[in-house]
């Protein structure tokens, strides 16, 4: 499975302890590190910085979309109004004049063009808020997923990637909402609110403020609510990304969860978390039903107060009865945008939850980048030298404890030891994926950590045991060696490791799709095209790691000539468990816990009779 779920394996047999396993109780086969904080203060720099993405749109679209509101919102406004000229001017004059049928039909009809006028804005609103919401959302995706790209080893060794999988797409997603709807309703929420206060307090300041009372009342009560509603809501999130974070390792380790019988015990942890999952969900949703009817009584407070000082004024005439229709009607829009408020909080805080896990990505450094004055990296000769390198993945344990190695350009070294000597650390150090923690490491005598670090990977190629095959066809794939290359190159390259064979045969030969992983394709197949692709970077620094392990004798043997090919005029390491592959290696070096034991050619070392011959008897007597 996972790097980081080994690592994290790793250093708990060390520590003897599991650490925020799931259920608590040692033994437990999978173990989780909760993914976010509970508790964090509102953050008001936090949610700028989320709005600064909508500021590219400011200019030409948020105008509309201001317009559109604000014309929605005066017309809502107006029709109360004209219900009350109805009522006082044309159905009971308050003068005693006679009702007059013209008034009103001229009423309703201009009711009606005002509806019409708040559905066309509404409408347009709606249209330029999402086509908002949806840039707002693909700028965030994309600036999160070229920065991930950018990120160091070290970071994706610390977390599963489910985890990772869980900001790009559901944190993401979360915001979608609040950049469609939630902002811009709450722009109208602010406007309609304040507009009606106004009007109210116009029409009868008495009255007005009687209403408008309840308000701080009603704030003082939900405050208390609505921090248990937020704790509830961040709650459902961490668990949701739990969820989500486990189902990534469970599809992708479905194999060996059949392979080892393990599925019930899979369904009953998932489960586990799925109940959780739906605990915490009800919490939150009860609480946040709590919400909405302390608004209603509190509303309905308000209305009391309405009527009951409404008829007092107008007995008093001070007041008529079409402006306490008008009233009434204006109220019971005023606690609408009140209730949408509270919950536009909790979307915010969700919003918070999800942007400050985005941010945190986004604010990672890479480990290894660019220093500020790196120059690009010469075409490299090949002269690799290490002086006393050493390593350590996680503070206070040496995978490399101090190790000199002077390679000559074009030489070819291989690197043989135990499992767990250091071999593939080595090999992360010459591409530059960890920095060294002591000593000194130059190709062609520039450090390379003072060389830009394009120009230094670009010129060294890699070929993995585990090969990893992207979706597309057999072409693709062999061109991400190098992007700008022919078909014929293409071909060509497919050749001289003797992949052409086998990649004719196939259904579409190049253009055969492979499916995700390369799945159709065996580990040998799969092993011949990282050939192909490297051979068709023609990189100035070769690795192959572990690269002939899955192919068998007789491949092997064809492509040993195509080695010969792929190596020759490049430095090239090759660290190989199988010995046969290395023999002809100009230099072997035999690594132990972190040091080297021995160096020399095949030759040689055989004469020594040391750690090397030891591992070839052992291979023999296998044999
Ligand atoms: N990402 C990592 N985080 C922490 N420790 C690691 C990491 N990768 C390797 N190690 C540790 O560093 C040491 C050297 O590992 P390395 O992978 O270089 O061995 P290797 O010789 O290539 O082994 P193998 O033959 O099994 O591939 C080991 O003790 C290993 O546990």
């Amino acid at each position: 499975m996972s790097t980081a779920f080994n690592a994290e394996k790793r250093s708990q047999q060390e520590k003897g302890r599991p650490k925020g396993s799931a259920s608590g109780k040692t033994g437990e086969r999978f173990v989780y590190q909760d993914d976010e904080v509970i508790e964090k203060p509102f953050n008001w720099s936090q949610l700028t910085r989320l709005f600064s993405y909508m500021k590219p749109y400011t200019k030409q679209l948020l105008p509309l979309v201001i317009l559109m509101m604000v014309l929605g919102t005066v017309t809502k406004l107006t029709v109360p109004y004209l219900t009350s000229m109805a009522i006082d001017k044309a159905i009971a004059p308050k003068d005693g004049g006679s009702a007059s049928l013209t008034l009103l039909y001229t009423i309703t009809a201009f009711v009606l063009v005002l509806y019409i006028i708040q559905w066309l804005a509404s409408t347009f609103r709606i249209k330029f808020t999402n086509i908002i919401g949806q840039r707002v959302i693909y700028d965030l995706r994309s600036d999160l997923f070229k920065h991930i790209q950018k990120l160091s080893f070290n970071f994706f060794d610390k977390r599963p990637a489910g985890s990772v999988l869980v900001r790009v797409t559901n944190d993401v997603n979360s915001l979608q909402e609040l950049f469609t709807s939630g902002v811009v309703n709450l722009m109208i929420d602010c406007v309609q609110l304040m507009g009606i206060v106004v009007i109210l307090l116009v029409i009868n300041w008495k009255l007005g403020l009687a209403v408008i009372m309840t308000v701080p009342i009603m704030f003082f009560i939900s405050t208390k609510l609505r921090i248990r509603i937020r704790r509830a809501w961040q709650d459902v999130r961490m668990k949701n990304s739990r969820i989500n974070s486990h189902l990534n390792e469970a599809i992708q380790g479905i194999r060996v969860t059949q392979a080892f019988t393990q599925e019930q015990e899979n369904i009953k942890f998932f489960d586990k978390m799925n109940m959780d999952s739906r605990k915490s969900w009800d919490r939150a949703s009860a609480l946040n039903q709590g919400f909405g009817p302390l608004i209603e009584i509190t509303g309905g407070i308000g209305t009391l107060i309405l009527f009951w000082l409404g008829a007092y004024l107008i007995q008093h005439d001070q007041l008529t009865v079409g402006l306490l229709v008008a009233f009434s009607s204006y109220v019971g829009s005023f606690w609408e945008p009140i209730n949408r408020l509270g919950q536009m909080y909790n979307q915010l805080l969700v919003a918070m939850a999800s942007s400050e896990r985005i941010f945190e990505f986004i604010d990672e450094k890479p480990s290894i980048d660019d220093k500020p004055n790196a120059v690009p990296m010469p075409k490299i000769e090949g002269n690799i030298k290490l002086e006393n390198v050493v390593f350590e993945y996680e503070k206070g344990r040496q995978a490399l404890k101090g190790i000199n190695l002077d390679v000559k350009a074009g030489q070819t070294i291989a690197l043989v030891g135990h499992t767990g000597s250091g071999k593939s650390t080595i090999i992360n150090l010459l591409s530059r994926f960890y920095d060294i923690s002591g000593g000194k490491l130059t190709i062609d005598g520039l450090d390379i950590r003072d060389v830009k670090l394009e120009t230094l990977r670009s010129q060294i190629g890699i070929v993995l045991q585990d090969t990893f095959i992207f979706s597309g066809t057999i072409r693709d794939n062999i061109r991400f060696g190098r992007l700008d290359a022919t078909d014929e190159e293409i071909e060509a390259v497919a050749k001289a490791v003797n992949a052409h064979e086998f990649i004719e045969k196939l259904p579409g030969g190049y253009d055969t799709e492979v499916e995700e992983r390369g799945n159709m394709l065996s580990m040998g197949q799969r092993q011949l095209l990282s050939f192909a692709r490297a051979l068709l970077a023609d990189p100035r620094i070769l690795i192959l790691d572990e690269a002939t392990a899955s192919i068998d004798t007789e491949t092997e043997l064809k492509i040993q000539d195509a080695l010969k090919v792929l190596l020759k005029g490049r430095t090239s390491f090759i660290v190989a468990h199988r010995l046969s592959t290395i023999r002809h290696a100009d230099k072997i070096v035999v690594l132990d816990h972190g040091e080297i034991k021995e160096e020399g050619n095949h030759a040689e070392l055989m004469r020594q009779q040391g750690t090397y011959y030891g591992l070839i008897e052992a291979q023999f007597k296998f044999i």
